[in-house]
C-alpha cells in the first residue's frame, strides 16, 4: 500500500521504517527541514538501537523517502498515518495545535478517498475533530475514513517493540477501514484487536496511566522498605511472582520521566475533569512520582549537610537507557536542585550531550567519562542505568572520589559488593552501606 507519514519524531521514524521493511511504500513527511534532509543522507535524527540500519536498508531498496513536500506526500498516499506531537500545555491537557495543522494540511492536499490513521496519542474525542478539520479543507467529493491506532512502543527498545508488541489496536469507524489497517499490519503477525474510535484512544491512556501506577506504587513500598528495613528488590521480586500482578514495571527509582507518562497522567487526569470526574488515583501517582524525583539529592543533604561548594558528578543524563531523549529526564531535575544547592555539577551520559548543554548553557561540566566525572567528587548520583554505568567497576569510586558517597537513583550495584569496596552506598528501597573507614 502507499503509505505517507505525517511527522516524523521517535514513532512516526520507527513506525515508517518498520512498515518499509515489511513491504510497504513509504513516504515521510516532517516540517523540519534539518530532519528531512540528514534522513536522506541515512543519518537518524535520534538515538534508538538498529534505527540506522533500518533507514539506509529501506533507503537503498527504494521503499521509504523522507520529504518536506506535504502536497505532494498527501496526494497520491492511500493510507496517511498522523503521527505529529501532542505535547503538554500549560493546564496539563495534550496540545492538539501539531494534529489540527496536519489535518488541514491533509484536508487542502488529498486528491483521492484515503484512510487517516491517528498514531499521536490524543485525548478521547479527538479523531472526531481530526475527520471534521480535514473535511473542513476538502474541496470536492472525497472519502475520509479515520482510524485510531495507538502506538506503544518504548524508547531504547523502539524497533524490536515494533515487531514483538503484545497488541495492536485498531479503532476504526467502518469495517473496511478496520479491515485495510488489520491487512496492512498482517505480517508482524501481532495479536489485532478491534474496537470503536473512543475506546482505542482511552486504551493508550488507560495503558500509560497503569503503568505509571505501578512505578509510584512500588516507589511509595520502597519508601516505606527503607523505613522498616526490608529489602525492595527482593520484594519486588516476591510479588511479581504473583502472574496476577506481574514482574515488569516494578523496578523502584527516581520516578518515571520520559515523553509519555508524565504528559499523559496530566492528559488524563484533565479528561476526566473535561467530564466531571475526579481521578484522585492517577492525581496521587502523579504526586508520589513528583516527590520521588526529590528524593535523592534530599536524601543527600541529609547525609552531608549543605551542598554548597561541593563537586557533585552525575551519571546518565537520558530519562531512561538506550535513548538520548532528555524529555522529563529525573536528571535534569536533579540538576536543577543541585545548582539550586550551589553545588558544582560534573555530568556525564554515553550517548547525551548537546541536548543537556542547550538547557544548561554555562553551569555545569559536561564530561566524557564516569573516570572524569567522578574524579575528586564529593558525591555521586546515578540518575540512568545505562549498562556502561551498572558495569562500571567499583573499586574506581573509591579510588577516584573524595570520599565515596554514592547515591543511586536506580539501584544499579549490590548491596553487598558496596560493602565490599567499602563504600558509602544509598539506593531506593534498600538500607544504606556506611563505608567502615574513610579513604
Ligand atoms: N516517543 C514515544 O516513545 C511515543 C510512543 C508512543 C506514542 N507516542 C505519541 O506519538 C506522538 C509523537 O510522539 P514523538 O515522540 O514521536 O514526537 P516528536 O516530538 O519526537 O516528533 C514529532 C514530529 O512531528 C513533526 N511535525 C509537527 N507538525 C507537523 C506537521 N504539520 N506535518 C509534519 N510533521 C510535523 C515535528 O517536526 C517532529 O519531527 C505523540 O502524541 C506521543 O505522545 C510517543
Ligand atoms: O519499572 C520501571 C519501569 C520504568 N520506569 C521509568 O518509567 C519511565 C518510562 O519508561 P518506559 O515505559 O520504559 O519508556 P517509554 O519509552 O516512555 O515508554 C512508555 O511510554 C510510551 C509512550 O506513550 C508507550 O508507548 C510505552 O508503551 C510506555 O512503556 C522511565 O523514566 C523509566 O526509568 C521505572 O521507574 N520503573
Amino acid at each position: 500500500m502507499k503509505v505517507t507519514i505525517a511527522g516524523i519524531g521517535y514513532v512516526g521514524l520507527v513506525t515508517g521504517v518498520c512498515l518499509a521493511e515489511i513491504g510497504h511504500e513509504i513516504t515521510c513527511v516532517d516540517t523540519d527541514h534539518k530532519k528531512i534532509s540528514d534522513l536522506n543522507k541515512g543519518e537518524s535524527p535520534i538515538y534508538e538501537p538498529g534505527i540506522t540500519e533500518l533507514i539506509k536498508h529501506n533507503l537503498a531498496k527504494g521503499a521509504i523517502r523522507f520529504t518536506t513536500n506535504s502536497k505532494q506526500a498527501y496526494s497520491f498516499a492511500e493510507i496517511i498515518f498522523i503521527s505529529v506531537g501532542t505535547p503538554e500545555s500549560d493546564d496539563g491537557s495534550a496540545n492538539l495545535q501539531y494534529i489540527k495543522e496536519a489535518a488541514e494540511e491533509i484536508g487542502q492536499s488529498i486528491r483521492k478517498n484515503v484512510i487517516v490513521v491517528t498514531k499521536s496519542t490524543v485525548p478521547v474525542g479527538t479523531n472526531e475533530k481530526i475527520k471534521k478539520w480535514i473535511e473542513n479543507k476538502i474541496t470536492g467529493r472525497l472519502k475520509v475514513s479515520i482510524v485510531s491506532n495507538p502506538e506503544f512502543l518504548r524508547e531504547g527498545s523502539a524497533i524490536y517493540d515494533t515487531f514483538n508488541g503484545d497488541r495492536i489496536i485498531i479503532g476504526a469507524e467502518d469495517e473496511l477501514s478496520a479491515n485495510i489497517i488489520g491487512d496492512l499490519y498482517k505480517p508482524f503477525d501481532l495479536p489485532i484487536i478491534k474496537t470503536d474510535i473512543r475506546s482505542a484512544e482511552m486504551i493508550k491512556y488507560a495503558s500509560n496511566a497503569f503503568l505509571a501506577t505501578k512505578i509510584s506504587f512500588i516507589n511509595e513500598i520502597a519508601n516505606i522498605c527503607e523505613k522498616v528495613g526490608a529489602n525492595i528488590e527482593d520484594v519486588a521480586q516476591g510479588i511479581g511472582k504473583d502472574s496476577r500482578i506481574g514482574s515488569q514495571f516494578l523496578s523502584a527509582g527516581i520516578g518515571y520521566g520520559g515523553s509519555c507518562f508524565p504528559k499523559d497522567t496530566k492528559a488524563l487526569v484533565q479528561i476526566a475533569g473535561d467530564v466531571h470526574h475526579r481521578f484522585e488515583l492517577l492525581e496521587s501517582v502523579i504526586k508520589v512520582n513528583n516527590v520521588q524525583r526529590n528524593r535523592l539529592v534530599h536524601k543527600a543533604k541529609e547525609v552531608l549537610g549543605p551542598l554548597a561548594g561541593k563537586k557533585a558528578a552525575i551519571l546518565g543524563l537520558s530519562f531512561k537507557p538506550n535513548t538520548d531523549d532528555i524529555r522529563e529526564a529525573a536528571s535534569i531535575s536533579m540538576i536543577e536542585q543541585l545548582l539550586a544547592e550551589k553545588a558544582e555539577v560534573f555530568a556525564f551520559d554515553p550517548v547525551v550531550n548537546g541536548k543537556i548543554k542547550a538547557l544548561f548553557p554555562e553551569n555545569i561540566k559536561l564530561c566524557t567519562s564516569i573516570d572524569e566525572a567522578i574524579t575528586k567528587a564529593d558525591l555521586c548520583f546515578i540518575a540512568t542505568e545505562w549498562n556502561e554505568i551498572k558495569e562500571y567497576p567499583l573499586v574506581k569510586f573509591k579510588d577516584l572520589m573524595k570520599e565515596p558517597f554514592i547515591f543511586d537513583g536506580r539501584n544499579c550495584f549490590q548491596l553487598m559488593e558496596a560493602e565490599k569496596f567499602n563504600l558509602n552506598y544509598y539506593s531506593i528501597g534498600r538500607e544504606p552501606v556506611i563505608a567502615k573507614y574513610s579513604n
